[in-house]
């Protein structure tokens, strides 16, 4: 059930909260980044690849589905990281991430976007959405 229609009917709608499902794609200890197109919401920052969890859809799923649309990779073998919630000012969102330890096939931006590889120590350098800095904190902590 979607937040939106569990709320359905209540007198207090809770603000709109989009569940994401975020994969964090590592191998050789580094993970990959694809850049955020300026159209979007957040744009022009780097995020872990992912999106909208669809109704009807597990998490896993959702994961599976947007990494094969993004970048042309079946995931193998995914875990649960984490899950945080982050309210931006047009929006909630929820992300549910993955560590995705292993997958088939070779990366690339199939929408267009640019991708990279970097360690976790470079992840302190670049832009990412604000609702990202616990993850990259507790990616650091993991695995630095
Ligand atoms: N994939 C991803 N989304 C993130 C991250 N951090 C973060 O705040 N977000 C936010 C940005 C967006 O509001 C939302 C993801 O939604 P999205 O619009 O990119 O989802 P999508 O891939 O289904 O995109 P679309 O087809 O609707 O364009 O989560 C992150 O690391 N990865
Ligand atoms: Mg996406």
């Amino acid at each position: 059930m979607t937040t939106e229609s569990a709320n359905a009917g209540s007198v207090a709608l809770k603000p709109k909260q989009l569940h994401v499902a975020v994969g964090v794609i590592i191998r050789d200890n580094q993970v990959l980044l694809s850049l955020r197109s300026k159209q979007q919401h957040q744009g022009g920052k780097w995020e872990f690849p992912g999106g909208k969890v669809e109704a009807g859809e597990t998490v896993y799923n959702a994961l599976a589905r947007e990494l094969k649309e993004e970048l042309a990779i079946e995931v193998v073998s995914a875990e649960p990281f984490m899950q945080q919630a982050f309210s931006y000012p047009e929006r909630n969102v929820l992300l549910d991430i993955y560590l995705v330890t292993e997958f088939t096939g070779q990366a690339q931006g199939l929408e267009g976007q640019p991708l990279q590889w970097a360690s976790f120590a470079q992840l302190s350098q670049l832009n990412f959405p604000d609702a990202n800095q616990p993850i990259v904190e507790k990616l650091q902590q993991q695995f630095m």
